[in-house]
């Protein structure tokens, strides 16, 4: 669990910026997703991952949120950048980007923490409907292997307001 937020001011030098990690993890069948027990997004399933730290990269913050909610390691080598999902909040003018990932191998024994329980699921049932309401456009996507750009605009609980969510070639990470 990440405790610092990275700040960052945009544009017009009112709103802030805060950067996530969300990894999947997967193999020919299944994906693994975890149910996630407290705080933000709490009962709902998604992949691994949190807010990156100050003075973190987002890969380093994508492999130490990883071990911190399922015990498993995945090697830099071994992570593949698919893109971002941008999320525009109105009501609190903050922005997030989630950072995402994939992987298929990894190492260490799987195991439940204070965050999140983590659970196998095959491809044709992931729980779409127990999940934040937009994985459903864009997990597609990352399941395929390929690069993800998506955006959206969020008001109050998350309603949204607009969205732009585009499968294009897998991206670098800056
Ligand atoms: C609205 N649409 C969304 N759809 C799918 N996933 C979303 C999301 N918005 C945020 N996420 C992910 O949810 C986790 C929150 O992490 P979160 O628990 O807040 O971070 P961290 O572990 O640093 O928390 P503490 O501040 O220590 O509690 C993190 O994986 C982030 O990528």
């Amino acid at each position: 669990m990440s405790t610092e937020q990275e700040t960052n001011n945009n544009n017009n030098n009112t709103n802030k910026t805060v950067k996530f990690t969300l990894i999947f993890i997967k193999n020919s069948e299944k994906i693994l997703l975890g149910l996630k027990k407290r705080g933000f997004g709490a009962g709902k399933w998604n992949g691994f991952g949190g807010k990156v730290e100050k003075n973190e990269s987002i890969l380093d913050g994508a492999i130490r949120e990883l071990k911190e909610e399922s015990n498993l390691t995945v090697t830099r080598s071994d992570m593949k950048y698919l893109g971002y999902v941008r999320y525009d909040l109105t009501e609190s003018l903050q922005t997030d980007i989630v950072y995402v990932f994939i992987a298929t191998k990894f190492s260490g024994n799987l195991a439940e923490t204070e965050e999140m329980s983590p659970k196998w699921f095959k491809i044709d049932e992931i729980p779409y409907d127990k999940m934040w309401v937009d994985s459903k456009d864009w997990l597609p996507i990352v399941l395929r292997n390929r690069g993800l750009l998506a955006k959206y605009v969020l008001s109050g609980e998350r309603d949204i307001q607009k969205k732009s969510v585009e499968d294009i070639d897998v991206p670098e990470l800056v």
